[in-house]
């Protein structure tokens, strides 16, 4: 049997934390021979709910469930753990944008960051989830400058199943057929859903959906909407497919990519694609035999796609200058 690895998730009590923390607990995301120890944070109002799922975490009896740590101190919450998933801070309703919780949410992940920084593993890595998730982990990246930049993610692999999705019914095949799905950019409403580069059977999207327009315009806007329609729909923002995301990315992480293949996840720019370097936009990423990952440097950028880059690159920037003071 492995050692347990320790998995902090913030938010625990709330929606996402309820679908997430099972598929965790359940091997989902680290593996059937893989245990795990979770550290549950949350505000203190919200410790009795988190009892309730301490409660129903213990009743599932998961066999790979070895300790649960629930929690408001934030050096409790990130002692000694190897990955934290930072869930917990307030979503959009309807009318808003993501950008207009900045205000609300930004101001958490500087203490979730030096907190990070102070008490996690060495090893630690750090997905943020929490909107706008692409300046939220800018934020706390900034207030935790002694970990690696290359440790740090935020969550775009919920619009790259959308996408995916999306393409599998126009073209009217299973999901799995669809593969090279890069969003570039912001977890926004201007992320740009690469269909130039996917592929259906290993064929480009064009060839299968002949259908340029509907590829440009309604798909597109399908992605990039998709959480307001939910939040329009549910009177809530989506939970169980971001808790999904949220496993699928880490595995992602984990686990060599598929020869050729790449998926999507923010990650601190360096410059490449002459996206801004310094913010976290989302790119086509491959993971190593050797668990390091890349950014996949041969995807080919047309006039179409460089201007939805740019679009969602200075989104992103704009969104760094509004919390400039809150970067350390
Ligand atoms: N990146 C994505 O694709 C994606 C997808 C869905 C939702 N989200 C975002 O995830 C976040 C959580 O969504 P939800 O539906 O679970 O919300 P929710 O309101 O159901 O739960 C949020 C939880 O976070 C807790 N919380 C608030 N501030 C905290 C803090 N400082 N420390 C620890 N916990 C704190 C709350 O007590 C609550 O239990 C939102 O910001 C939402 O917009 C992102
Ligand atoms: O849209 C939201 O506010 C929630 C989430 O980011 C989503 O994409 O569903």
């Amino acid at each position: 049997m492995k050692a347990p690895i320790r998995v902090a998730v913030t938010g625990a009590a709330g929606q996402i934390g309820y679908s997430l923390l099972f598929r965790i607990a359940s091997g989902s995301m680290f593996g059937p021979d893989q245990p795990v120890i979770l550290h549950l944070i949350e505000i203190e109002p919200a410790l009795p709910a988190l009892g309730g799922v301490v409660m129903e975490l213990q009743d599932c009896a998961f066999p790979l469930l070895k300790g649960i740590v629930p929690t408001a101190n934030l050096d409790e919450g990130f002692a000694g753990v190897n990955w934290a998933l930072l869930v917990g801070s307030v979503p959009r309703k309807a009318g808003m944008e993501r950008k207009d919780l900045l205000g609300i949410n930004g101001k958490i992940f500087i203490g979730q960051g030096k907190a990070i920084e102070k008490n996690a593993a060495p090893d630690v890595r750090v997905l943020v989830v929490g909107n706008p998730c692409n300046t939220n982990c800018l934020i706390a990246m900034n207030n935790a400058r002694g970990i690696p930049a290359n440790r740090w993610f935020a969550m775009t692999r919920l619009d790259e199943n959308r996408a995916k999705m999306q393409l599998a019914l126009k073209a009217g095949v299973d999901v799995t057929r669809v593969s090279n799905l890069a969003v570039w950019g912001n977890h926004s409403a201007t992320m740009y859903p690469d269909f130039y580069n996917a592929r259906i059977d290993g064929r480009h999207v064009t060839e299968v959906i002949p259908d340029v327009h509907w590829l440009q315009n309604d798909f597109i806007s399908t992605v990039q909407q998709r959480g307001a329609s939910i939040i329009k729909a549910r009177g809530l923002s989506s939970a169980a497919s971001a808790a999904n995301a949220v496993v699928d990315t880490v595995r992602s992480l984990v686990t060599p990519t598929t020869e050729g293949d790449w998926y999507s996840v923010a990650v601190h720019s360096e410059g490449d694609y002459d996206v801004e370097k310094g913010i976290i936009s989302s790119f086509p990423i491959r993971t190593n035999a050797d668990g390091s990952w890349e950014i996949a440097k041969w995807v080919p950028v047309g006039d179409f796609s460089r201007e939805k880059i740019t679009a969602t690159v200075n989104e992103l920037k704009e969104e760094r200058e509004l919390v400039r003071e809150l970067l350390g």
